[in-house]
């Protein structure tokens, strides 16, 4: 029998146990070295979000037809939103003790996200992967596996919170896109 599901009842599957302070630390600790390189590593992370996930690239006008990784690090539109995202994650990390400041951050990002530029949530799943990965690769000295392993709580979270804000706004296909 299919299950109702009430308001506040919505099951959130992925939803990782709270960080703990060690984790808290090892975050911003490695986020401090990323931040030193904020525009070479966000632009890393967004061409490699392109490249291997191509779909994703049909929400940005002026490059969706872009292929080549070189132009589209020379993208206007890619830089700019590589900016955004890495400054959005740096009030994340700063804020990793303030519930309510991440809860409010990530309600506008996914508000404007689910409504004005309609993306599918599951990209934020793909890109936190995407994050990552390049994480590791390029500051692979701080990003070791027990940092790696407070990340992927973090961004789960993130993703959590998305997906949630995404449904509050009534975002209809969440049940098909993130499987
Ligand atoms: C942690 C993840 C992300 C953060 C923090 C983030 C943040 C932002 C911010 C702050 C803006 C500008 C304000 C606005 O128009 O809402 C923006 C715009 C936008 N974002 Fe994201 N974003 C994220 C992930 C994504 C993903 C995964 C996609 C699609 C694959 C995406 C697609 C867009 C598009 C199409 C725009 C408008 C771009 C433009 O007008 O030039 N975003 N994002």
């Amino acid at each position: 029998m299919e299950r109702m599901q009430g308001e506040g009842e919505v099951d959130h599957l992925e939803r990782p146990s709270p960080l703990t302070d060690k984790e808290r630390v090892m975050i911003q600790d490695s986020w401090a070295k990323v931040y030193e390189n904020c525009d070479d590593a966000g632009v890393a992370i967004l061409v490699r979000l392109f490249v291997n996930f191509p779909s994703s690239k049909q929400y940005f006008r002026d490059f969706k037809h872009i292929e080549e990784p070189e132009e589209l690090e020379r993208s206007a539109q890619l830089r700019k939103h590589a900016h955004r995202v890495m400054n959005a994650i740096n009030t994340l990390v700063e804020s990793l003790d303030n519930s309510e400041k991440v809860a409010s951050v990530l309600k506008v990002v996914g508000k404007a996200h689910a409504l004005r530029h309609k993306v599918e949530p599951v990209y934020f799943k793909i890109l936190s992967g995407v994050i990552l990965e390049v994480l590791g690769e390029a500051f692979s000295e701080v990003v070791t596996v027990e940092v790696a392993a407070a990340w992927t709580k973090l961004l789960a979270t993130v993703y959590c919170r998305i997906t949630a804000v995404y449904e509050e706004v009534g975002w209809t296909t969440l049940s098909t896109s993130t499987g």
